[in-house]
């Protein structure tokens, strides 16, 4: 399994996933620009993957902050900032920030940078390794939920080992019950515009020998009205404290028709991206991207010139349609305002251990 993210010798490598399948090629990344820019171009993608690679970002960056003899401490927060605003939506981003700069603000202002640089780095490779261990509880909490062993599932866009530090949340969900033997087979959405599904999910699936069926995102109702599909499965950027889920965009037409024809739609996500303070769906921040993304399939121009464009990479799934969320502490059922609250509380207990 070829790892998305990479810490070596104080260089973070990250697996360009805008040239996948094609090519495998890593991006070495030795200043926090060049992490800026790649989770902003999609190279590094996926909730729990852009926040372990924004955390090692700032190691970079406070790295430079003592080469350079910049102002330590401003020029942090500096970057800090500016990390967050690579994208809006996926929570783990602001979490990973928010958790680097809980390690730093431990230390006064007269300590020694190099400390609070290795502190950092600690925490960042805590981050990646905890990501790794989540992926797995989640996984085998996820793989319970199929009993039989005529299942198909169906997928949307990637929360595979590529969308994380390793395994995956839904995918990883998908591989543990494949092991099991509980799953026969896997439909794939293609996932325009940038075909997360038919370019990474299709991909990681077919290296492991793991059937797979790749489908066009408007083939879904067609496959589950023909009962090829027995449940549906799928990640989250961020989810509200009501159990509203923002996913990649198509992710709610999906679950508007899972529930009409009566199949299960499960969310796999850590703790880390749920976002405790707010109430539901509609506070989400929904990243707007460029038109080019829509207007153009493989590099060519479809579209006419000058048309208006709409291009919203993420939509919310109100928590009705949602049948399970499968996370590292169990799978929580509705209704979802009483489980995440728990989850909030089981969390704070844990961070106090
Ligand atoms: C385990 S990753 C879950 C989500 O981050 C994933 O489903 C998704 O929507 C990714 O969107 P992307 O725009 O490719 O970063």
């Amino acid at each position: 399994m070829l790892q998305s993210i990479i810490w070596s010798d104080g260089v973070l490598q990250l697996l360009n996933q805008t040239l996948l399948p094609a090519k495998i090629e890593y991006i070495s990344c030795r200043d926090w620009q060049t992490v800026a820019e790649a989770i902003r171009r999609l190279e590094v993608r996926g909730a729990p993957a852009i926040g372990a690679a924004a955390a090692f970002g700032l190691v970079l960056g406070a790295r430079e902050l003592i080469t350079t003899n910049e102002k330590f401490w401003p020029g942090i927060t500096e970057i800090a900032a500016a990390l967050r605003k690579t994208r809006p939506t996926a929570v783990n981003l602001f979490w990973a920030i928010d958790r680097m700069l809980s390690v730093a603000s431990r230390y006064d202002q007269g300590t020694d940078p190099a400390i609070v640089v290795a502190a950092l780095e600690d925490e960042a490779q805590a981050i990646a390794a905890e990501d790794k261990e989540v992926n797995k509880k989640i996984s085998l909490y996820g793989a319970q939920l199929f009993t039989r062993g005529e299942y198909a599932v169906l997928t949307h866009c990637n929360a595979g080992a590529l969308a994380t530090v390793a395994f995956g949340t839904a995918l990883g969900v998908i591989r543990q019950a494949w092991a099991e033997g509980k799953i026969r087979r896997v439909f794939v959405d293609e996932t325009r515009p940038l075909l997360q599904g038919a370019r990474l999910t299709a991909w990681e699936l077919a290296q492991e020998n793991i059937p797979v069926t790749l489908i066009t995102d408007n083939m879904a109702g067609w496959v589950m009205k023909n009962g090829m599909v027995q449940a549906v499965l799928v990640g989250a950027d961020r989810i509200a404290r009501n159990g509203d889920v923002a996913n990649k965009i198509g992710t709610y037409s999906v679950a508007v028709l899972a529930k009409e024809h009566g199949i299960p739609f499960f969310v796999a996500a850590p703790v880390s991206t749920f976002d405790f303070t707010i109430a539901s769906g509609a506070d989400i921040p929904i990243e707007e991207r460029s038109a080019d993304e829509v207007s153009s399939f493989g590099g060519i121009r479809v579209a006419p010139e000058g048309i208006d464009i709409y291009n919203p990479a993420f939509d919310v799934t109100p928590n009705q349609y949602i049948t399970a969320i499968i996370t590292e502490y169990g799978v929580l059922r509705p209704p979802y305002d009483r489980a995440i609250a728990n989850l909030a509380n089981n969390e704070k207990i844990n961070l106090r251990r």
